[in-house]
């Protein structure tokens, strides 16, 4: 059994008694609407500059892992706030991270001396699920401009984080919130039928089949007659020489309530060497264009080693597709497991070398980034003012 400080282990017993506001069936609960959950916060930048620091990179832009863990944080105060009992002094549900669907950047970088609008609202909710869209604004002359949209997966669970735990229904009120609502079905259904075609479960398309077996002979060695002899083509990186790794100590600064790991953590951590290989690999400055489909399938302890591993799975003109895995491991138990897989699609300022699997895994993988590729909101159009 994991060590708990005696505050953590008092914050828990409060939760405890905390169960008793839970709802029995989602009937139980007050429908809420779009705007009961709508909130704006602003992140002054721009007219606080001891702010500045803890966002900055060091080509003077924002570091987007700190954009990320925000936006965590935003996202399950809006599911707070759509959940909302006035009665209770606190919430009786634990509100945690279960999909970043999407994240698209409309700018390619952001300035550090601006301020910053973040906005959102919860746009769908199944029965313990909760989708929320988020977009963020900067200030640019005396107008805030868009620059990101997001779009998160939350879920509720009981106090002590044990069991799932019913959420409000959610009424649309206008055409407009109902294709919002209409979209949030829509987009459960369409992650339904992209995890019930993953590679884990099936084999790839005829195309895809055919796409790497042209990679393969692409690689081999013309001067013999030999299926092991291989070499690179012109231009063309091994995927496995895309790799970087990197270890983290949980510590319990990073913890939340539950003794587990923020989202928004390991989102960050994630992206940093993400970035570092999109970096690495391209040779130029990579700025993210599109985040998608980060699963968070397990929560990571207090006191977990976290493992992770990233590496270049697809590339395209000035596109770095980087995928990261994340493993944790216990102190006293050497076994490892999968925590998340995140994607990342970044653009070089130059045009980046091809990315050449040698064995059916990163065959596997590099089709995997290749539909992760394609899935991006197209065209990806990125001011650079
Ligand atoms: C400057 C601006 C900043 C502003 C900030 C303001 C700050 C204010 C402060 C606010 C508070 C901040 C707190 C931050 C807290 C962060 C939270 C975390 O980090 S948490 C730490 C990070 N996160 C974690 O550690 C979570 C780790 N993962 C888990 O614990 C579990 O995988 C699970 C609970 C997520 C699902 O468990 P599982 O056994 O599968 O559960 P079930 O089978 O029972 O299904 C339940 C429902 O879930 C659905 N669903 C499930 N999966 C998915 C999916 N992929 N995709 C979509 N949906 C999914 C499923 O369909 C069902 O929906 P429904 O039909 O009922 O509607």
């Amino acid at each position: 059994m994991r060590e708990l400080s005696r505050d953590h282990v008092k914050a828990m017993e409060e939760r405890k008694v905390l169960q008793s506001f839970l709802a029995e069936s989602q009937k139980g609960l007050p429908p809420r609407r779009m705007r009961d959950s709508h909130i704006e916060v602003l992140l002054p930048l721009g007219s606080q500059p001891e702010l500045r620091e803890k966002y900055l990179t060091v080509q003077n832009t924002i570091r987007f892992g700190r954009i990320l863990e925000d936006l965590d944080s935003l996202g399950v105060l809006i599911c707070y706030m759509h959940t909302r009992i006035h009665e209770a002094k606190m919430s009786p549900l634990s509100i945690v991270t279960a999909l970043v669907d999407k994240i698209d950047m409309q700018k390619m970088s952001l300035s550090p001396e601006q301020d910053i609008k973040f906005s959102g609202h919860v746009s769908w909710v199944g029965k313990t699920s909760m989708e929320v869209k988020m977009q963020m604004f900067q200030l640019h002359g005396n107008e805030f401009c868009p620059v990101l949209d997001a779009t998160f997966v939350m879920v509720a669970r009981d106090s002590e984080n044990k069991g799932p735990a019913f959420v409000n229904p959610l009424i649309p009120e206008s055409p407009e919130e109902e294709e919002l609502f209409r979209q949030g079905e829509l987009n459960k259904g369409r992650r339904v039928a992209f995890s019930a075609k993953s590679l884990l479960k099936m084999a790839p398309s005829a195309e895809e089949r055919s796409t790497i077996h042209e990679m393969f002979l692409h690689t081999l060695d013309p001067k013999t007659v030999s299926f092991q002899s291989r070499v690179l083509p012109p231009n063309a990186v091994w995927m496995e020489d895309s790799k970087l790794k990197s270890l983290e100590v949980c510590h319990p600064q990073e913890r939340n309530i539950f003794n587990r790991i923020f989202g928004g953590f390991l989102m960050r951590k994630a992206y940093e060497l993400g970035w570092a290989t999109a970096c690495n690999f391209g040779g130029s400055r990579p700025f993210v264009v599109a985040v998608d489909d980060i699963m968070f399938q397990k929560p990571v302890d207090v006191g977990s080693l976290l493992f992770l591993s990233s590496q270049v799975c697809f590339t395209q003109d000035n596109y770095i597709q980087v995928r990261v895995h994340s493993e944790v491991a216990s102190l006293e138990s050497k076994e490892h497991m999968t925590t998340n897989v995140f994607h990342f699609t970044f653009m070089s300022e130059k045009e980046v070398p091809l990315v050449f699997p040698r064995t059916y895994g990163e065959s596997m993988l590099y089709l995997d980034g290749k539909r992760h590729f394609s899935s991006m909101s197209v065209p990806v159009n990125l001011r650079k003012d």
